[in-house]
């Protein structure tokens, strides 16, 4: 396209950004979307495809099937050498999906026993586990420490109660287990361990992976994830209603550079500053900058503004009242929290939702909604850590995404809930997993640099939800990079300095096929 026929960003409006395939605009999702390959999916969507599949063809069940078992088959022999196998199978069709792997192994030539936690239960274990023609083993530790390696085709997403102390000491006496759909004991939707449970090098998830393959701390018992294709019809997949998603470029886009873009299309950031820790509102107006806004300006008290005016000679200092400073242009977005004192917070949080700011709250904000979290209505975007959440919302219980679901909905805000697993819920149930970070992240002033990032992602145009998403996978891309160039142990600045490369990255899109 020439220049000529491009249409320019009006002055002081960002460009919009154009809809996407996976979770942007989900609730107004047209009609025949493709399944997303960052799409997570619950025990109970799964159950929704399988009685979908049987409704649609009585032969279907049996087929995914196949074709489960086969995917973990080939995904044992693109990784290991032929070796003594142990296939541990359970009731349901997790140790349906067993039998069919053990019997495709074997024809394949590889030494292959099963070993039965329980007796086949479903009529497809049942029908599987009759064409098994080859050995069958007691089950017991002493079995599994003979193998080389182990599968866990035990349970999978029907896991219903704790595991048995047999079942445990079986796994715990294997030395290399990989997991059909989830480890033994890892719950699918949350990622909390149903008894003792061991930590595998390979989990294979069939269609998509699920939401407990990125939540502490049943991640870290799934070793490598991959999910496989089954064969589930787009009949059932095209437009099926997932309400979770990994967080990578492509859930969300930024806008990239137009040639016709000036400072203020692309976006203009206003932080808070405060009287008392200016560093952080400094890190949040530096994050907004190195992550692409077009402009980024902090509101201070006259008394306390020479400190920001010390700062990087990039940042403009306003120093008016806000009730001033809100009626110019480009005064819509802003960052307040970072460095404020909770009575601070008060009395500057209040003004911009008053005139209609699109705000996120974090920090000193979050602080001074301790226990009344009403007094973030209104705000675009909250930014805690759970000590934070904690205050405002009550503990983050074991299911992490139920806890960020809640709050986006009792506040009507998106809530970005950070840590190893950063849960991005909005108000309407979506939800993003990102683990795309490192725990170099974990250091003073990096969660500023966060919020001024939100800030640039919402500058740009983003909707709340896609604009946390991306802020949290540039913030975390650029800790990674950081930590990378430090060693392993950047600080909040060497973060901010990573922005730039982050968001060029972002725009290269994400080579992980799921
Ligand atoms: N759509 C999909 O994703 C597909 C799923 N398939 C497989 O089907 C599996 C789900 O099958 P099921 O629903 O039969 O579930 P499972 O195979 O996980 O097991 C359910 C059975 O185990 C019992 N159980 C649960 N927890 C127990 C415990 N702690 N101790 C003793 N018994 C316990 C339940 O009462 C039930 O009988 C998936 O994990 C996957 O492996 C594949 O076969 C193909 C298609
Ligand atoms: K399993």
């Amino acid at each position: 396209m020439s220049l000529g026929q491009q249409k320019a960003p009006k002055a002081g409006e960002s460009r919009p950004t154009q809809p996407l395939a996976a979770g942007n605009g989900e609730a107004g999702r047209p009609e025949g979307q493709r399944l997303s390959p960052l799409a997570l999916l619950s025990v109970a969507d799964s159950r929704v495809m399988d009685a979908q599949a049987e409704r649609l063809s009585s032969a279907l069940p049996e087929e995914l099937m196949q074709h489960a078992g086969s995917a973990g088959a080939h995904e044992i022999m693109r990784h290991y050498a032929p070796c003594r196998v142990l296939v541990a199978c359970g009731p349901g069709n997790n140790g349906g999906d067993g039998y069919v792997l053990a019997r495709i192994l074997r024809a394949q030539g590889w030494r292959v026993e099963i070993t039965p936690a329980l007796p086949p239960q479903t009529p497809l274990a049942r029908a599987m586990a009759a064409r098994w023609k080859g050995a069958v083993v007691p089950f017991s530790p002493q079995a599994a420490a003979e193998a080389e390696l182990v599968v866990d085709a035990v349970f999978g997403a029907g896991l219903s109660r704790p595991v048995s102390p047999e079942v445990a000491a079986f796994f715990a006496a294997a030395d290399r287990i990989v997991a059909l759909d989830l480890p033994t004991g890892v719950n699918g939707d949350t990622g909390q361990l149903m008894g003792e449970v061991a930590r595998c090098e390979r989990t294979v998830a069939f269609v998509r992976r699920r939401p407990g393959h990125f939540l502490l701390p049943g991640a870290e018992k799934c070793g490598f994830t991959r999910a496989a294709e089954i064969g589930m019809p787009a009949r059932i997949t095209t437009g099926f209603p997932v309400r979770c998603w990994r967080n990578e470029p492509g859930l969300w886009r930024l806008p990239r550079q137009h040639p016709l873009d000036n400072k203020y299309t692309r976006g203009v950031v206003n932080v808070c500053g405060g009287t008392v820790m200016p560093g952080a509102a400094l890190l949040a107006t530096e994050g907004a900058r190195r992550s692409g806004c077009g402009m980024a300006r902090i509101a201070s008290d006259p008394a306390h503004a020479g400190v920001f005016r010390n700062g990087p000679p990039g940042i403009i200092v306003d120093t008016a009242p806000l009730a001033e400073l809100l009626t110019q242009p480009h005064r819509k977005y802003w960052v307040c929290g970072p460095g404020l004192l909770p009575q601070e917070a008060g009395t500057l949080f209040p003004v911009l939702l008053e005139a209609h700011c699109c705000v996120v709250a974090d920090a000193g904000t979050l602080d001074w909604a301790r226990e009344d979290p009403q007094k973030l209505r209104g705000a675009a975007v909250l930014t805690p850590h759970d000590g934070e959440f904690a205050r405002v919302f009550g503990p983050v219980g074991p299911d992490r995404i139920e806890s960020a679901r809640k709050a986006a909905s009792l506040v009507g805000s998106v809530v970005v809930l950070k840590g190893y697993t950063t849960v991005i819920a909005a108000p309407d149930g979506r939800v993003a997993l990102n683990v795309h970070a490192t725990p170099a992240l974990a250091t003073a002033g990096s969660g500023d640099v966060l919020s001024g990032t939100v800030g640039t992602c919402l500058a740009a145009g983003l909707p709340p939800w896609e604009a946390a998403c991306a802020a949290v996978w540039l913030h975390g891309e650029a800790g990674r990079r950081a930590a990378w160039s430090e060693g392993g142990w950047p600080i909040a600045e060497d973060i901010v300095a990573q922005l730039g490369n982050a968001r060029g990255t972002a725009e290269k899109g994400t080579d992980d096929p799921g």
